[in-house]
């Protein structure tokens, strides 16, 4: 049929059809003649007031309306980040340092094996389990994309491990030392970049957008407390490092166990005291490992909480109760530590996703996004950019 041929009652039914916007679209194809009559309906149809209230017409263009309100206004805030645009900010953040990490750009090379139990092996059909040594290539890090930070800065330190599997299979695991996560979602992270971006006349973020993020993003919060009140560590070998997302070990029957896990240091936990905090130099987080790792190997347990009905399997940013039933996986043992310029660890992306048969990720929308978000950094650095 001809456009120009529609009846009244096939508009009504038209419009009365069509969403909004659906119906703003459709209306362009017709023909100019049932242009004049849309509108004409839709502003003024016939009929009393109520009638003409509930037409839908009106109501899809009081919705119009607001929409474009809201998009002149700049109501419409952004919810939602991509990873080009995390990584274009961590750059702004910290600054461009070309063929080096984004994030966690301070850090340090190590080797050595990690050999499973029993025990993780009826949960995970993971050949990490399987209690034969895998080889593992470890880097340890600050968290942040400065190179001269401080190690006494008060941020996270984290723990990467490349699991070998048989069959040139990997697994990666990369962990942060606080137990749980600064961010629920994506864009809180890259808030928190933007408000602790350095201010140019001190140097130093601003404490009032600092103050400004914690009051807005309650999911900053826990994480934030807890680095406040637990100062670094004086060695990587003196951290424990918390998986801190949800993930599922699924074992030879195809079964599903929700885990969380962590590494704890057979060295202890030792911080730096306050005094330390502005006595140490700016550089001995690295040579401190290096140095520990030849005395002797250094190991952590790899500890796993099962989790229960009811537990979050989804937000990084909160715990689950203590009493969760918890066993011993394996023991990571590192035999050496190199600096990272030159070492194995330089060129791996430890994306968290890269995974083997046996262990699968939750979907926690923290670690989703890492994984294209380590991808931009590393396609970046890579390109020597
Ligand atoms: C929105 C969330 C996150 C974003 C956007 C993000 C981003 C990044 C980026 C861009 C890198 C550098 C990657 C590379 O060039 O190889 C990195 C490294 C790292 N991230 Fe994240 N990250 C996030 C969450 C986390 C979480 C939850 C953890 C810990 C559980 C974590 C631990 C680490 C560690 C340990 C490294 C250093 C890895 C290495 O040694 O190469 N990150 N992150």
């Amino acid at each position: 049929m001809r456009a120009g041929a529609r009846t009244g009652a096939q508009h009504r039914a038209h419009a009365a059809h069509e969403s909004a916007v659906a119906s703003f679209l459709c209306v362009r194809s017709y023909g100019p003649r049932d242009r004049v009559a849309f509108w004409r309906r839709a502003i003024a149809p016939q009929g009393g007031f109520m009638q003409r209230f509930q037409s839908r017409s009106v109501w899809h263009l009081v919705l119009l309306a607001l929409s474009l309100l809201a998009w002149a206004t700049g109501a419409s805030a952004q919810t939602a980040v991509n990873a080009t645009q995390v990584v274009d900010q961590l750059e702004s953040t910290f600054g461009v340092h070309a063929g080096e990490r984004r994030n966690h750009i301070k850090g340090v090379c190590a080797a050595g094996e990690f050999v499973g139990t029993k025990q993780a092996a009826s949960y995970s059909k993971s050949a990490l389990f399987s209690g034969k040594p895998v080889p593992v290539v470890a880097r340890f890090s600050i968290a942040g994309g400065n190179p001269n930070a401080p190690d006494t800065t008060l941020n996270a330190r984290g723990m990467a491990l490349e699991f070998r599997l048989p069959d040139n299979k990997l697994q990666h695991i990369t962990m942060i030392n606080t137990p749980m996560f600064g961010a629920a979602q994506p864009k809180t992270f890259f808030d928190n970049l933007v408000a602790t971006k350095p201010d140019p006349s001190t140097g130093k973020p601003d404490p009032k957008k600092v103050k400004a993020f914690l009051d807005s993003h309650p999911d900053a919060r826990a994480q934030s407390e807890f680095l406040k009140t637990h100062n670094p560590p004086v060695s990587f070998a003196n951290s424990a490092y918390f998986g801190i997302h949800t993930f599922k070990y699924i074992d030879k029957n195809n079964r599903t166990t929700l885990v969380r896990w962590r590494f704890v240091p057979q060295d202890g936990e030792k911080r730096l005291t306050d005094a330390q905090l502005t006595s140490m130099p700016r550089d001995f987080l690295g040579q401190a490992l290096i140095d520990r790792a030849k005395k002797g190997p250094v190991r952590w347990d790899m500890l796993v909480t099962i989790g229960q009905p009811g537990d979050t399997e989804t937000d990084p940013t909160v715990l689950w109760p203590e009493d969760r039933k918890e066993f011993k996986a394996g023991t990571l043992t590192l035999s050496s530590a190199t600096p990272q310029k030159g070492g194995a660890c330089e060129k791996i992306n430890y994306d968290p996703l890269v995974m083997a048969e046996g262990i699968a990720a939750t979907s926690d929308p923290i670690l989703t996004f890492r994984s294209p978000a380590y991808a931009v950094s590393f396609s970046r650095r890579l390109q020597g950019k």
